[in-house]
């Protein structure tokens, strides 16, 4: 059944931070809300969570409705069946690991003679069945972390919801615990809404990515589409800081500022001098010694200067001006400061948005 928010309103003192979203996260569905800090992302979860009373809207979480203030319906946090991960671990320091994991069962009464089980399953779960004597302060941020993750679906909650759970764990840290919190969600199968202004967490965690911005919802869709085909110019620049090309139509074809030709993999229709944005990857564009290259069969050509370098190992980031735009390219050929270049690209790999914000 999953959960279902719609039309969500929430309203700190005289400011409306959440303005009437809608969106349903399917059974076993692991849905992320991205976006820059201060959206309403972490609004939206603790209305979710029942830890805000909301203005506005409904939110179901497996068939039941949870939140609807016009009806006067409020259910209490512990009450929604939830488990909730979030930045700071929370765990506590005087309990054992087992103690700590054990904390929700007992707090809600549960059969004493069930809890050692559901302990051991949940710390089996994480990978801290070793662990189950220890303290807090004898573990590693990211086994702290783990053991709230335990304790967040040791009652085998119908909803899991995290708040920035990594943030808080070193890179490589970070990178496994990512892999390891996706691992437990599609084991367990249990719907999850996760919050965070990490693009990369969002990419790779996802099976559907919200983008929000000044509590409303930009766009949706699976990360690779998100990514690859944005509608909004605002999701482009926020997930990989797309390119922006401005591209202009003359006699049914389209012109880049430097007046080369493009050819699109499909073709789009337009009026004369009518313009529309296109997107390219840094990773997408290659790049060339204008003078070794033979210019008369060859699509999708660019000139610019190389303007800015950065060596970030695996590859060089430079900027290159083309007329009045400025290209990030990802490329592993040296080139210098100034250094006059061709930037290509293939049809694929050139996204014109639909509209042009
Ligand atoms: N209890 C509160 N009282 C008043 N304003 C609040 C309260 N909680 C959040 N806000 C405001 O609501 C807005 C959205 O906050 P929220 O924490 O939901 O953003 P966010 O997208 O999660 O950002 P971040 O990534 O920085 O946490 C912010 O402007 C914040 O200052």
């Amino acid at each position: 059944m999953g959960i279902r928010v719609s039309n969500l309103i929430k309203v700190f003192g005289q400011t409306t931070i959440v303005h009437g979203i809608s969106f349903d996260v399917a059974d076993g569905e692991f849905v992320t809300l991205l976006g820059p800090s201060g959206c309403g992302k972490t609004t939206t979860l603790r209305c979710i969570a029942g830890l805000e009373r909301t203005n506005g809207g409904t939110i179901e979480i497996d068939g039941r409705i949870v939140s609807q203030p016009e009806a006067d319906i409020f259910i209490a946090p512990h009450e929604r069946d939830l488990g909730m991960v979030f930045q700071s671990y929370a765990i506590w320091p005087h309990m054992s690991v087992a103690e700590n994991v054990a904390f929700p069962l007992i707090a809600r009464n549960v059969d004493s003679a069930t809890i050692p089980e559901a302990v051991a399953w949940a710390l089996d779960v994480v990978g801290l069945s070793s662990l189950a004597g220890r303290q807090p302060s004898e573990l590693s941020g990211g086994q702290q972390q783990r053991v709230a993750l335990a304790r967040a679906i040791v009652g085998k909650p119908k909803v899991l919801l995290f708040d920035e759970p990594l943030s808080n764990l070193d890179a490589r840290l970070r990178d496994r615990t990512r892999a390891e919190i996706s691992r437990i969600q599609k084991e367990l199968a249990i719907p999850a809404v996760y919050v965070t202004h990490d693009q990369a967490e969002a990419l790779s965690m996802s099976d559907r990515v919200i983008v929000m911005d000044a509590g409303l919802i930009v766009e949706e869709g699976q990360p690779r589409a998100l990514y690859r085909r944005p509608a909004k110019r605002f999701t482009a620049d926020f997930i990989g800081a797309a390119n922006f090309l401005t591209l202009t139509c003359r006699d049914q074809q389209w012109f880049a500022p430097d007046g080369s030709s493009i050819t699109l993999a499909q073709p789009v229709s337009g009026k004369d001098g009518e313009q529309r944005t296109a997107i390219l990857r840094a990773e997408d564009l290659r790049l060339q010694a204008r003078s070794a290259v033979v210019q008369s069969d060859r699509i999708n050509t660019l000139s610019g200067v190389i303007e800015h370098i950065q060596y970030m190992g695996p590859h060089i980031e430079y900027s290159v001006k083309v007329q009045d735009t400025t290209l990030n390219v990802l490329d592993q050929i040296e080139f210098a400061r100034n250094d006059e270049v061709l930037v290509t690209f293939s049809p694929a790999d050139l996204h014109l948005l639909s509209t042009n914000n």
